[in-house]
């Protein structure tokens, strides 16, 4: 069952795609760094609940409990959440997945009561979903049996209606051919090596063990500290502030292009390195700094300037320009 889901743009920080659990419609975050499908529950508090679409098990006639099962979550920017686990329904545009796991908020962290998501579908691999004490399936990897081809592909330009097509790679949507690099899924994410990149044109290499994972609920490109003091050297005026980096609005931005795997480099234009205004004059990057660690995180501004193809069968990750 190919089909094809509308992602709406919400605050430039996400991309939501209406989603049918049991019957009820919420606005969910599709996230290819992690790997629970969790929704806004009634069980939360009134506060919490304030401006969401929430879940109702009750009101389901097809969700089923799962007694004694729990989940809870910490995504690398902090956020998190927790709760309790059923089976429903589950559809995302035309495709429908039966008995699919349900994570049930009854706590969010705060930063999911001011945003837009009603809950969010993770679209990484299996091996780390939460759920304890038996491991539940993604959506996807539950649906991939009955698609064309086990992929699924995201489209998120800046600022305008985007989608996510499953089991099918639309040709409307990008120009060229696509390019794929080899994925670990070792770690649970869409990963692979990242070990060079450029400035404008001036090339940098990295060690050998630096990766990078296609993830679309994070919404910046955040990147090792090497790379990010490279990129804001070239930037008149730049700053590390306690947020992160910020310029001068008048600045030329130089673009930025990485390689994913050994396949040719991604280049995000300078124009898209621009966030948004931080402050008066001064704006905030779109490159800022992953903390520690030797994994980049390739977020929505990625998706901005390129179709992500996010491939099972071998697995492999996929990119052409939109
Ligand atoms: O947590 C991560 C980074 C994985 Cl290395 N991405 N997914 C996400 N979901 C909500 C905030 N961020």
């Amino acid at each position: 069952q190919d089909s094809s889901a509308t992602a709406v743009p919400y605050q430039g920080a996400e991309y939501l795609v209406s989603t049918t659990v049991g019957g009820q419609k919420l606005n969910l975050d599709f996230d290819t760094g992690s790997a629970d499908l969790w929704v806004f529950s009634s069980s939360l508090s009134t506060a919490s609940k304030q401006g969401h679409n929430v879940y109702t098990a009750s009101k389901s006639s097809t969700y089923k409990s799962l007694s004694g099962y729990t989940w809870s979550i910490q995504y690398a920017d902090g956020s998190g959440a927790s709760g309790t686990v059923g089976t429903d329904t589950v559809t995302i545009g035309g495709t429908t997945v039966k008995n699919q796991a349900v994570e049930l908020a009854t706590k969010v962290s705060s930063s999911f009561v001011s945003d837009g998501s009603d809950g969010l579908v993770g679209l990484s691999f299996s091996n780390i979903n939460t759920v304890q004490p038996v491991q539940q399936k993604t959506f996807f990897d539950n649906a991939k049996s009955s698609l064309a081809s086990p992929l699924f592909a995201a489209y998120l330009p800046l600022n305008a209606n985007g989608a996510y097509d499953f089991g099918y790679l639309d040709t409307t949507k990008y120009s060229g051919t696509p390019v794929y690099a080899a994925v670990s899924s070792a770690g649970g994410f869409w990963e692979f090596p990242s070990t060079s990149y450029k400035v404008g044109s001036t090339v940098h290499s990295t060690s050998s063990s630096v990766t990078g994972i296609a993830d679309t609920g994070t919404t910046l490109i955040l990147m090792t500290d090497a790379v990010v003091s490279a990129y804001y050297a070239q930037v008149s005026g730049a700053k590390n502030t306690a947020d992160g980096y910020t310029f001068p609005c008048s600045a030329t931005l130089p673009s930025l292009s990485f390689r994913i795997g050994s396949t040719s480099y991604a280049t995000i234009p300078g124009k898209l390195l621009n966030f948004q205004v931080y402050s008066g004059s001064t704006c905030y990057g779109s490159l800022q700094s992953v903390g520690g660690g030797s994994q980049h995180i390739y977020g929505d501004v990625f998706f901005n300037a390129y179709y992500g193809i996010f491939d099972a069968s071998q697995p492999r990750f996929g990119f052409a320009a939109i």
